[in-house]
């Protein structure tokens, strides 16, 4: 046998190292951002609980005040002289409460610090028994003091009045800013209250916010960062962190290095296969389901490195697949069977099935190498059949299409593989024109006595009404070969019959199976 013409594949080493340094930087960053993410998120769930019990603290602050207002209420009709005498010690007695006094319509007229006053205050009067906060300077002491005034409507269009000093408030939301946000307040009926003074309306911001608001009294409480701010925060913290991103990032870089080492090493080895021509081919046998007799085989490819354990499909075939080796294995394959059949006493009709790869339908050796077994098999008027293995989708277009009705005209089979797993679909069986539907031998393993298998039963009527020859394969015992034969499917494979074998194996294996027909009944016509 000739060598194969094999594309040497250059080595990659230098790629390698960009990948995986790749890698290993995507992971930095990756890393670097899901710690930053979830940084912002506990910031932002933290400000919202200090902020919350901000909120609460003002609340209780704010019952004391109320109930001091209620506890003056009686005295509201007294003089302005001997109510201040009266005020003066309820006032001592709550350290927030620089004044109490006493509003008539919206006139402040009577206050427990100077007496008699007279001061207009802004807006409308409350409403009945409601309690309104308010945000003034205070117009009596020196500049820059801001009042929170809470006042209690009372009937008769008489309100008493609080005033707290704000800068003994500010404990209570420093619990905000305590939590990382730079900016931080009260917010009453439109107006703020920022750190230490009034403001207009809350500064706009483009990183975190929060704001609560009381259920009791007319105020809520925010806190907000800008986002340099944010930002200088999270890198300050990332920073700590570093050595660990690095580390995650180094360990993806070797990681994805080694890996791709792999798989350069076992391409490099794969390659060495098809040179030394290390692919072998493997025999099961194909039984008719109705005389018992073998009437075919499947090829399987096998791996033998020298020296080394048999190596199974499943662990090569893919990466042949995928680095475009599949061809070239397929080829050697193809005449390594014609040269093993040359050498055999087949059976007349032989049918002998070898799987493709759907990348393999657009190579033109195909047709040439699947003359050289229809060759082989010639003088037992025998049947070559493609089985189109479903790992790899394999897409219904023209060139497709093309390439298997000239194996038809050249008289070659399709048949579908595993049908009803990977990417066959119903679509398949129309378009590509198959002649065979091979049952994967997970729907065969489903036969369970006489329970009845609905997906395999349908399978099975699919295939029969498109006029199309059925094989299961992984027949393994007595109770599905007969499930199978009563539902007439046409080709069985299994370890019931035999396991896949090497060459001379299958030679014994013919010698004594092809002889006399195990049945009575007439073999199954797939022609
Ligand atoms: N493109 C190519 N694919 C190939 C080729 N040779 C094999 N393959 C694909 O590899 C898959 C695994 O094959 P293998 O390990 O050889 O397994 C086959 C049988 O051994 C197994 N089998 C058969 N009977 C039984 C059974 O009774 N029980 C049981 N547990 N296993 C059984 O089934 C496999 C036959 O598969 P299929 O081809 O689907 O009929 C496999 O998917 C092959 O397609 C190749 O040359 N090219």
């Amino acid at each position: 046998m000739t060598p194969l013409p094999i594309p040497i594949l250059a080595t990659r080493h230098r790629r390698d190292w960009l990948i995986a340094l790749a890698a290993g930087f995507c992971t930095v960053l990756l890393t670097a951002w899901l710690f930053g993410h979830r940084l912002q998120r506990d910031v932002q769930q933290q400000a919202r609980e200090s902020a919350q019990l901000s909120q609460e603290a003002i609340d209780r602050l704010l019952d004391d005040v109320n109930a001091t207002l209620r506890q003056v209420e009686p005295l509201i009709a007294l003089p302005c002289q001997e109510l201040r005498a009266r005020l003066g010690p309820v006032v001592a007695h709550n350290p927030y409460v620089r004044a109490v006094g006493v509003v008539h319509g919206q006139h402040l007229h009577c206050l427990s610090t100077f007496g008699r006053v007279a001061i207009d205050l802004p807006g409308a009067a409350p409403q009945l028994q409601q309690v309104e906060l308010q945000l003034n300077k205070d117009p009596l002491a020196g500049a820059g003091l801001i009042n929170l005034d809470v006042r209690r409507q009372l009937p008769g269009g008489v309100s008493m009045l609080a005033s707290l000093d704000m800068r003994l408030l500010q404990p209570f939301l420093r619990r905000v800013v305590l939590n990382k946000l730079q900016e931080y307040g009260l917010v009453i009926d439109g107006q703020m209250f920022l750190r230490d003074r009034l403001a207009p309306t809350q500064p706009a911001v483009d990183a975190l916010s929060v704001s609560v608001a009381s259920a009791r009294y007319p105020f809520g409480v925010f806190g907000q960062t800008e986002q340099a701010e944010l930002w200088e925060y999270l890198l300050r913290e990332e920073q700590l962190k570093l050595p660990l991103f690095l580390l995650a990032g180094a360990l993806a870089g070797i990681v994805t290095y080694l890996a791709l080492r792999r798989w350069r090493s076992l391409n490099g080895r794969l390659e060495q296969a098809l040179r030394n021509q290390e692919f072998l081919p493997y025999y099961q046998p194909l039984i008719d389901s109705r005389s018992g007799r073998c009437v075919g085989a499947e090829v399987l490819m096998r791996w033998q490195p020298p020296g080394g354990a048999l190596i199974p499909p499943d662990r090569f075939i893919p990466q042949l697949e995928e680095n475009g080796q599949i061809a070239a294995a397929t080829t050697l394959l193809m005449r390594q069977v014609a040269a093993d059949l040359a050498g055999l006493s087949l059976p007349p009709d032989f049918h002998l099935s070898i799987n493709i790869s759907p990348c393999q339908l657009t190579d033109p050796a195909l047709a040439a190498d699947c003359r050289l077994l229809q060759d082989a098999v010639a003088a037992n008027q025998g049947q070559i059949v493609l089985e189109l293995t479903e790992r790899v989708a394999l897409e219904s277009t023209g060139v497709t299409q093309e390439t298997l009705q000239r194996l038809r005209d050249q008289g070659v089979k399709i048949a579908i593989d595993d049908f009803g797993t990977g990417h066959s679909s119903l679509a398949y069986l129309t378009e590509l024109k198959v002649d065979y539907l091979k049952i994967d031998r997970r729907f065969v393993s489903t036969i369970r006595d006489d329970v009845p298998s609905a997906v395999l039963d349908a399978i099975i009527a699919l295939g029969r009404q498109l006029n199309l020859v059925t094989v299961a394969e992984g027949v393994e015992n007595e109770r599905q070969l007969a499930y199978l034969r009563t539902r007439r499917v046409s080709l069985l494979q299994g370890y019931l019959y035999a396991r896949p074998m090497d060459y001379p194996a299958f030679g014994r294996y013919l010698a004594d199976h092809t002889e006399q027909p195990a049945q009575s009944e007439p073999a199954f016509s797939y022609h």
